[in-house]
């Protein structure tokens, strides 16, 4: 019987499996950050082991990385806490070794699902963890990635092994032709709203269909990035020509007679058409229509022309009662139109939409709008997932054109994706934000998060509410 990408990954990487259904893995990349690695690392000196492999240690320092003050080197983290987990990780890699490391302020520093790609660390075929949920990101090249715990991360690193169960196999297809302005960030938005974020639970997802394949690495990258929102550990594309030219000329990416060699296999890694899924799941991406969050978890998404939902009309009491929460946190009326929502804040930035086409796709809804940042927006911030994007965003000159407009453009890093460095929200601000996680107090305590596409951010940011970005798509 045929096999699915999924199983083809998995059968590669066995090295063990018991009659219970757990697998030992072998994991052929493990990324490092300051946030979850430093128990494991105190793990390894208490035990007195190494690293078992340490080329395939990629590291780097992003949640706890300010985005301003880089001038000030490390006295610019304000924060003690925040300081000792970055010098933590210096310490421990100077000690442990890493096949490459990206401290804070290296040029090439970054988000770490941002930087794994960009340095060709992150291949398809290959099994990639790290200690952070949005490992599913990488899931984008056609490889099997999932996010760890802490524990793990220490496992992994003192065996170059993970135990795992199998997951089963759904298909998320999504065929069909995406409408001016509509982005991959919309694209899953909806596929979560239409199954919730419990949808993909215990299943590994695979992102097929000609939307899926007509996007580029980016947008791929935004899908996968989100499928652990879903409910799924990890989320897969098939890789393809659009991948291989991605990933080739990458520094740590094959060349020569190994290139041709990784093309090859990398060919093979589809799914069978007679193989099996456990689950399907369709979409028509012609009706998708631009995604705006409006409550306190993914799956509370509605369009940017529909209204808030009334939880009078939801049926089942668990769920009207966790509307009504969401709701009151939100500071939303039922009914209300979501263009009529006021925003204090914005932040285009984070793992999910952070990448050159993310910047481009809002600087030119900036340029096109030749409009200057709302009054009513307190700050709207731009943040490049890493040096490289930056690097290149501005020889594009579009942090020329952010700038012009009142936005602020930062250093990369986590930034206002979650309240870990200095950029939060304050209790009660409403802000537009292209990250992926909206729960309570995520970006700051009383913090109000609304989910979107780069494009709807920036056009947010300029109306000062959301608007449709259809209409000058
Ligand atoms: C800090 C880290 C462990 C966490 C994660 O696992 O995802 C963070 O990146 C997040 O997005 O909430
Ligand atoms: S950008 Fe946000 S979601 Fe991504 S790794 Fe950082 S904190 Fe987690």
């Amino acid at each position: 019987m045929g096999r699915t990408l999924y199983d083809k990954i998995w059968d590669e990487h066995v090295v063990r499996s018991e009659e219970d259904g757990t697998a030992v893995l072998y994991i052929d990349r493990h990324l490092v950050h300051e946030v979850t690695s430093p128990q494991a690392f105190e793990g390894l000196r208490e035990a007195g082991r190494k690293v078992w492999r340490i080329s395939s240690v990629v590291a780097t320092a992003d949640h706890n990385t300010p985005t301003t003050g880089w001038e000030r080197g490390y006295d610019g983290i304000e924060d003690p806490i925040s300081k000792q987990q970055v010098t933590t990780l210096d310490k421990n890699i100077a000690e442990f070794g890493a096949g490459a490391y990206f401290p804070f302020l290296n040029k090439r520093q970054g988000i770490v699902h941002v930087i794994g790609p960009e340095e060709g660390a992150t291949l398809p075929g290959m099994t990639v963890v790290c200690g952070d949920s949005h490992t599913s990101t990488h899931g984008a090249f056609g490889a099997l990635a999932h996010g760890i715990g802490t524990s793990e991360v220490e496992h992994v690193l003192a065996t170059q092994t993970l135990l795992q169960r199998k997951a089963k196999n759904l298909l998320v297809q999504v065929d069909g032709k995406l409408a001016p302005g509509i982005t991959a960030k919309d694209i899953v938005l909806a596929i979560i709203g239409k199954i919730g974020t419990a949808g993909g639970t215990g299943y590994t997802i695979e992102f097929a269909g000609s939307a899926i394949r007509g996007l580029t690495m980016e947008g791929r990258m935004t899908v996968c990035n989100m499928a652990i929102e879903a409910g799924a550990r990890a989320g897969l594309v098939a890789p393809d020509e659009t991948t291989f030219a991605y990933v080739k000329g990458k520094p740590l990416a094959p060349n020569g007679v190994e290139w041709d060699q990784a093309v090859t296999y990398w060919r093979t890694l589809f799914s069978d058409a007679d193989a099996k899924f456990d689950a399907v799941v369709k979409l028509d991406a012609s009706q998708i229509v631009p995604q705006v969050t409006w409550g306190t978890s993914p799956e509370m998404v509605t369009t940017v022309d529909g209204r808030v939902p009334d939880p009078d009309k939801e049926k089942d009491p668990n769920k009207r009662n966790a509307m009504e929460r969401a709701l009151t946190y939100m500071g939303l009326q039922p009914g209300k139109p979501m263009n009529d929502i006021f925003v204090d804040k914005v932040f285009i930035g984070s793992c999910t939409n952070s990448r050159i086409e993310d910047l481009r796709d809002a600087a030119a809804v900036v340029k096109k709008l030749g409009r200057k940042v709302a009054s009513n927006v307190k700050a709207a911030l731009v943040v490049p997932g890493s040096g490289v994007v930056k690097e290149q965003a501005e020889r594009e000159g579009l942090d020329k054109i952010f700038q012009a407009a009142g936005f602020e453009w930062r250093e990369p890093g986590c930034s206002m994706c979650l309240a870990m460095n200095a950029d939060r929200l304050e209790p009660g601000e409403r802000c537009a934000s292209t990250s992926n996680r909206n729960f309570e107090g995520r970006q700051g305590a009383g913090g109000r998060t609304h989910l979107v596409s780069p494009a709807m951010a920036a056009a947010a940011a300029v109306h000062g509410h959301f608007v449709d970005i259809r209409a000058f798509a």
